[in-house]
């Protein structure tokens, strides 16, 4: 039995508590977060209070971050890179590294894993994987152990000092397993990322750059542009600014964020982004081509369809506890069915909300995944059976599932 297995068994008692909040299952004893900006340090800030028993290692380049941290109760110890501390836990306990740093550090770090014959599991935050991809496959001695992910929560601020502990309650976590993905390993990275309250994605990593272009870093560029317009038509008292209503200010709050961080993401997914930004021109043309043909039907079109498509976003869900599903998958002589299933979940919508493998005999095992009642169901019944994977669905009663774990 491992530290986590141990840490596993004890937790289903502290999470029948019913007055505290009660702290989750921890899938790692002891994690190493480098960066401890805004992400790095509101992940450690959620250890601490969802998973206390985690012990975390912190690494930043800022002293003061690292003391900071450590002063809050975020982290059990924090230093910098070259701190001997930091490569003790690397080859001593640490069961998880998780990259949350600009991305132009990424090299360093998967360097020093190399130099110092890590194998655990590592995953990030970072919000491109153009580069970190190509580098973790290079450097890392056991690449297949790499996850990438990517939560899709934030903010405008940056550092430490924006940091909180439920900045990623309720949010999308994007977790990119591959065919090499070992089930264990997506196992304990789900059940890690459901601990801090957010939920997680799956998303096959070539796709993710395309896909985080339109939703995350083409809006970045247009609020920018929305701020460089009235900055363009701001007099020195500043006065069209005082006229910004709720919509202006709705729409360009992220153009507060990091330049420097901005950059970094824009030149690490350029090609996606290019194409987004040029599709994105040729829209606003549309209104423009619309205004000018006086064709108002076309103006109104194109306002219709954006309306629908806003107000159809999916709004936070409450998951019924009553509707919970399971699904039961034999994983024989099958590699990377971890990640192909769970991709084609949240493909149609479905969330996970735990994952077992349960074990039959010697290289024979059955994936279980508990679905809340969220996505098409039957849709993820056709893709499964057409990719091949004889499945079987049975409605579960929230009683049984307090066994499931
Ligand atoms: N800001 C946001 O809303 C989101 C950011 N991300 C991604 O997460 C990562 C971190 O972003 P933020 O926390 O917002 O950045 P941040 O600017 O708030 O913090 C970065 C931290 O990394 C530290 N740092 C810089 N270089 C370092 C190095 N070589 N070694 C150790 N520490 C170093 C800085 O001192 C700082 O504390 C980035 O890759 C970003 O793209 C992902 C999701 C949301
Ligand atoms: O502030 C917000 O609303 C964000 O959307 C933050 C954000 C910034 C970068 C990412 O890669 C993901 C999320």
């Amino acid at each position: 039995m491992t530290d986590s297995d141990a840490l596993n068994d004890a937790a289903p008692e502290a999470a029948c508590a019913a007055d505290a909040p009660a702290a989750a299952a921890a899938p790692f004893a002891s994690v190493a977060v480098i960066g401890l900006g805004l992400i790095g340090a509101s992940l450690a800030a959620t250890l601490a209070a969802k998973m206390p028993g985690v012990r975390v290692f912190g690494v930043d380049t800022d002293a003061a971050t690292c003391a900071t941290a450590v002063e809050r109760g975020w982290c059990a110890e924090a230093a910098g890179p070259d701190d001997a501390a930091f490569r003790a836990f690397v080859e001593g306990p640490c069961e998880l590294v998780v990259i949350a740093t600009p991305v132009a550090a990424v090299d360093d770090y998967l360097t020093r894993l190399r130099d110092w014959g890590y194998t655990g599991l590592v995953t990030d935050t970072i919000s491109t994987k153009g580069h970190i991809l190509a580098a973790a496959e290079e450097l890392l001695p056991a690449p297949a152990r790499y996850v990438p992910g990517h939560p899709m929560a934030g903010s405008e601020q940056s550092g430490i000092a924006g940091a909180r502990a439920d900045l990623f309650e309720g949010a999308n976590w994007i977790l990119c397993p591959d065919e090499r993905t070992a089930p264990e390993d997506f196992q304990h990275l789900h059940e890690f990322v459901c601990g801090l309250e957010a939920r997680v994605v799956s998303l096959r990593r070539e796709e993710h750059d395309a896909a985080v272009a339109i939703v995350s870093h083409v809006p970045h560029m247009v609020a920018s542009s929305l701020m460089q317009l009235a900055s363009a038509h701001a007099d020195d008292t500043g006065s069209i600014m005082r006229l910004a209503a709720g919509g202006f200010k709705d729409t360009t709050r992220i153009a507060a964020g990091s330049p420097k961080l901005w950059c970094g993401i824009a030149f690490d997914n350029a090609e996606a982004l290019r194409d987004g930004l040029a599709e994105m021109a040729a829209i606003i043309g549309s209104f423009a081509d619309a205004l000018a043909a006086g064709d108002r039907d076309t103006f109104t079109r194109l306002l219709a369809e954006a309306a629908d498509a806003r107000r159809a976003l999916p709004a936070a869900w409450v998951p019924s506890t009553e509707k919970l599903l399971e699904v039961r998958i034999p994983m024989v002589n099958r590699t990377g069915v971890v990640a192909e299933v769970c991709t084609i979940a949240s493909s149609v919508g479905c969330n996970i909300q735990s994952i077992d493998i349960d074990h039959i005999s010697e290289g024979n095992a059955v994936l279980s995944l508990i679905l809340t009642d969220e996505g098409d169901v039957g849709a993820l019944s056709l893709q499964l059976i057409n990719a091949g994977f004889s499945v079987s669905f049975s409605p579960i009663m929230p009683k049984e599932y307090a066994h499931v774990d």
